[in-house]
């Protein structure tokens, strides 16, 4: 659907209004504003007509592609779309609708989507024309106004030269430095989950008596635990002192004021939800400046995060001058955790600072960006892998004993390297099974730039681009007819056993400078794994991510076992799934864990 032309429309009323009232001999101002106001409503629904109904029924170029049936008449597939988790209907089009790459569907007030869905139309929209596709307006509005014009949010010039300025402090070759971080916090996490399950196995008997009973000794090590707040906790720790070389303690107390702040911002309220609704209809300057909580709320939370970030740039500088200059720092200025000490100085806002770069405030979006685009993304990506492991007791076990046999227990205190992590193969193939299964984040949009086209067919703008890593991850025509199985042996199948070099991790499936694209799970295609995107605007925190999920992975597994709390959601159907940025379960995943002893 073309946008509305809010500005050409008021000035064509304000044009016609004055005409017409300059014509009087004697005219007031009320005549002018009913005029105007006239004018201007007859115009937009003229708008309305021609852009909902007459536009995408017989005039627009997109019109002859393969469609979903069942369209209602004003909103096309919205309904479905906002009654299913997001990348749930484009699953079933994309393997069912026969088509060439292309599917067209309709959203609210007929808006034209083109859900993107085989290798060449994603090689086009995702590398070869990578920036003629960018964020629509109302996404970047949005997240402008949190994260200021970081890497997710820049395009074009803008865009490639933060990337290139910053790939050095994603690149594997940095990465591997980053493991004993992410080891340290996985040690941390289950530390204090083991001692939330003690405590509550024990309290769920009542009296002295039922304590002591051997029998019932077993069930001490066991509790229900909602797998998603922990993980949440510990990533946001991660990103906290990996990103920004900050501890935010969330581990040890998830109700700092930091912490709440955080998720005042970063987790969508319905309220922000409706917002985002009404921008459908109105200017997202407008949507912005309406006096609800949500507006007022997003102001002062991204506002008081801000300043944290400025706060620890200012420190990171003085801190680096006084190294420069041959100082080694007072005393109480040295880190204070453990992972902090552990990674003195490896952390990314040290890496972009010396690259001199960005200035203070363009350092700060990116940190804002870094805690915005790498915190609930692992979090969910952990969420999903208790759940799959809860639910295939012979892949834990199997994964179980794969760590056991290879890492030192959490309790050791030993520092983990990235080779030792990156040698087992049966994790990174769950890890990477996992990550393809239940892709955290569903789908993603973009918007054509005047004049872009795919596969030679001009798509008008305005229309919205989807890529959907939750239908393309399972696409049979791309994995085969075990698309909808967890089986991670798809991923050691034909590996090379040789270690892999720092070069060639840079330069992996979807690397994170989008070079070169090798296939992997025994799919047909490199694009047949979307999870984190390919291309210049793949996720630059692509090895981060994996090494964090590997090193949590593996600390939670070793220690703890897992078995489904409700036998119902052995279906994953039945869980109910909570769209967003990233999908998760809506209430939770409750698990079953029980500490294993003998590491
Ligand atoms: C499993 C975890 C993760 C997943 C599934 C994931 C997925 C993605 C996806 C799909 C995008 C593209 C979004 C779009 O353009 O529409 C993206 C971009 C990005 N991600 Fe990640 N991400 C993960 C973890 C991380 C981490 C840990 C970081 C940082 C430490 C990070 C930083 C970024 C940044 C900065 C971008 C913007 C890149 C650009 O536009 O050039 N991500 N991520």
């Amino acid at each position: 659907m073309p946008s509305i032309p809010w500005r050409v429309i008021s000035l064509i009323s304000l044009a016609s209004a004055y005409v017409s009232v300059s014509r009087e001999r004697e005219w007031s101002a009320w005549q002018l504003l009913s005029s105007f106001a006239t004018t201007w409503t007859f115009q937009i629904v003229c708008w309305a007509v021609w852009a909902v109904i007459l536009w995408p029924k017989y005039f627009s170029p997109l019109r002859d592609l393969p469609e979903p049936s069942g369209n209602s008449f004003l909103f096309g597939q919205f309904h479905r779309i906002r009654k299913e988790p997001s990348g749930i209907p484009h699953r079933e089009w994309a393997t069912t609708i026969p088509n060439d790459g292309l599917i067209r569907y309709l959203g609210p007030f007929n808006q034209e989507r083109v859900l993107i869905t085989n290798p060449k139309t994603l090689s086009e929209v995702l590398v070869t024309r990578s920036y003629d596709f960018v964020k629509p307006a109302d996404v970047e509005h949005a997240l402008s106004r949190i994260l200021g014009v970081g890497l997710l949010v820049a395009e074009g010039d803008e865009h490639r030269f933060q990337r290139k300025k910053l790939m050095p402090a994603f690149a594997f070759r940095h990465v591997k430095d980053l493991y004993p971080v992410f080891w340290d916090k996985g040690r941390e996490v289950v530390e204090a989950m083991a001692e939330h399950i003690t405590a509550r196995g024990l309290s769920s008997f009542s009296s002295p008596s039922e304590q002591m009973d051997p029998e019932r000794k077993g069930k001490r090590n066991s509790a229900v635990i909602e797998v998603g707040d922990w993980a949440s906790r510990a990533t946001l720790d991660i990103i906290g002192v990996a990103a920004l070389g900050k501890d935010f303690g969330a581990i040890r107390d998830p109700d700092t004021e930091l912490g709440r702040t955080y998720r005042r911002v970063f987790s969508p309220s319905r309220q922000a939800q409706r917002l985002a609704l009404l921008t459908l209809l109105l200017p997202n300057w407008l949507v912005a400046r309406i006096p609800a909580k949500h507006n007022d709320d997003i102001a002062s939370a991204a506002g008081y995060i801000r300043s944290v970030c400025r706060d620890l740039i200012r420190e990171k500088r003085e801190k680096m001058q006084a190294a420069r200059s041959g100082s080694a720092g007072r005393e109480e200025e040295k880190p204070a955790t453990a992972a902090a000490v552990a990674a003195p100085d490896v952390d990314i806002l040290s890496v972009a600072l010396e690259s001199g770069a960005f200035s203070d405030e363009n350092l700060v979006d990116q940190l804002m960006t870094f805690l915005a685009a790498g915190h609930e993304t692992t979090a969910t990506a952990m969420t999903w892998a208790i759940y799959l492991l809860a639910r295939q007791p012979d892949v834990q076990s199997r994964l179980r004993r794969e760590v056991r046999e290879h890492l030192p227990s959490p309790a050791a205190a030993a520092k983990v390297s990235s080779a030792e992590i990156d040698r087992l193969p049966y994790l990174n193939a769950v890890c990477s099974e996992v990550l393809r299964y239940f892709s955290p984040v569903p789908l993603t949009l973009r918007e054509p730039v005047p004049g872009a086209t795919i596969r030679g067919r001009r798509i008008p703008s305005g229309t919205r681009i989807v890529l959907a890593p939750w239908a393309t991850n399972r696409d049979p025509a791309l994995w085969g007819e075990d698309a909808d199985e967890f089986r991670p042996e798809r991923w050691l199948q034909g590996q090379g056993q040789g270690e892999r070099t720092a070069d060639d991790r840079d330069h992996q499936d979807g690397g994170a400078d989008g070079k070169k694209h090798g296939s992997g799970g025994g799919a047909s295609s490199n694009y047949a794994f979307l999870t984190f995107l390919h291309g210049p605007r793949s996720c630059i925190g692509q090895a981060f991510a994996r090494a964090e999920l590997a090193c949590l992975l593996a600390s939670w597994v070793g220690r703890f076992e897992f078995a489904l709390r409700d036998e119902a959601e052995r279906d994953e159907r039945n869980i109910s799934v909570k769209g967003g940025a990233t999908a998760k379960p809506e209430t939770g995943m409750y698990v079953h864990a029980t500490l294993v002893d003998g590491w």
